[in-house]
């Protein structure tokens, strides 16, 4: 089931094209990161997607049904940092924000638990750590408790201390089942946080899918067979399988090897086994997601 469905979607402002055929979906209980450089169009969409900015053309569909009031309601968005009153207390600056989204006050006190603020709740906002503030913004996205959280480059600006925070909050905020959509052009917090990924460079989708199809095929696979099969009868049975290219050998028993797109370590061992060949590991050697990002948005 897909949260989010996102079909051509462009944004055409004089004669710049800011988005152009956008196509992607967000399946239910992902972390979806929208992953680009500057300027490469992941505000845009997401101001499209939650209808605070009039789409060229294309459409968006959220939980199958055009945006309403009622799919609204649904979702939680934090497209730029909220303006919180220094003086006020989390409580109270909750309160403001629930009165706003017209949501319930008891919801005040849930999204202070989920975001671990409850017991720092009557402090003031002007003495929290950057971490807290972030995370008494994502607190605001919780009221009335959405589904769907969206949330523009939640780790911008902050510092390590608070940059962990965020991420560990942005985890157990989808382990307990809410999906979240981050922005973000930092590939390591993607990589991080993300179960699935859309790159957009200069408005345009380059690749999307599972983060581990980011890396699975397109990286290297290590491979060790149990000790009675040497390395030359490894090669050799290797060297017969034509989606396996670029043998290596590693030392200390490892082989590493590059397979066709579309083939998986558990081919190789099939194909392995039936040859007599017993392996004692394969180990998909993952492609930093940073030299994949480049390859990708420089093709
Ligand atoms: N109101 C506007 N008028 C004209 N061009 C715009 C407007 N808003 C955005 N753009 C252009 O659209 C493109 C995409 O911008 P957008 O802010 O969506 O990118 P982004 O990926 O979110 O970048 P950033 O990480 O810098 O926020 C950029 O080239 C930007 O200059």
């Amino acid at each position: 089931m897909y949260v989010l469905e996102i079909d051509a979607l462009t944004k055409v402002y004089g004669r710049a094209t800011a988005v152009q055929a956008v196509s992607f979906q967000v399946p239910a209980g992902s972390v979806f990161g929208l992953l680009g450089p500057n300027g490469s169009g992941k505000t845009t969409t997401m101001g499209m997607a939650l209808g605070v900015l009039h789409a060229t053309s294309g459409s968006v569909r959220w939980f199958s049904e055009p945006l309403s009031e009622a799919t609204k309601r649904r979702i939680g968005a934090m497209l730029e940092a909220p303006n919180f009153y220094p003086y006020l207390s989390a409580y109270q600056n909750l309160e403001r924000v629930a009165a706003i989204k017209r949501v319930a006050k008891s919801s005040i006190a849930s999204a202070l638990a989920e975001t671990g603020l409850l017991a720092r709740q009557h402090d003031r906002f002007q003495t929290f750590s950057l971490g807290m503030k972030q995370r008494l913004a994502i607190a605001a996205t919780l009221l009335g408790n959405p589904e769907v959280l969206v949330l523009d480059e939640p780790t911008n600006g902050l510092d390590p201390q608070g940059i962990v925070e965020v991420r560990t909050l942005i985890l157990d905020l989808a382990a307990r089942g809410k999906t979240v959509i981050i922005s973000s052009h930092l590939l390591d917090e993607i990589e991080k946080m993300c179960t699935h990924l859309v790159v957009l460079n200069k408005g345009q989708v380059c690749a999307t899918g599972p983060v581990e199809s980011f890396f699975g095929t397109a990286g290297r696979t290590l491979i060790r067979p149990r000790p009675e099969t040497t390395t030359q009868q490894l090669r050799q049975v290797l060297g017969g399988l034509p989606w396996v290219t670029d043998l290596q050998d590693e030392g200390n028993g490892y082989t590493s090897l590059n397979m066709t797109s579309g083939y998986h370590p558990g081919d190789l061992n099939m194909a392995l086994f039936a040859q007599g060949i017993v392996v004692s590991e394969i180990t998909p050697v993952r492609r930093n997601l940073e030299t994949q990002f480049f390859a990708l948005i420089n093709r």
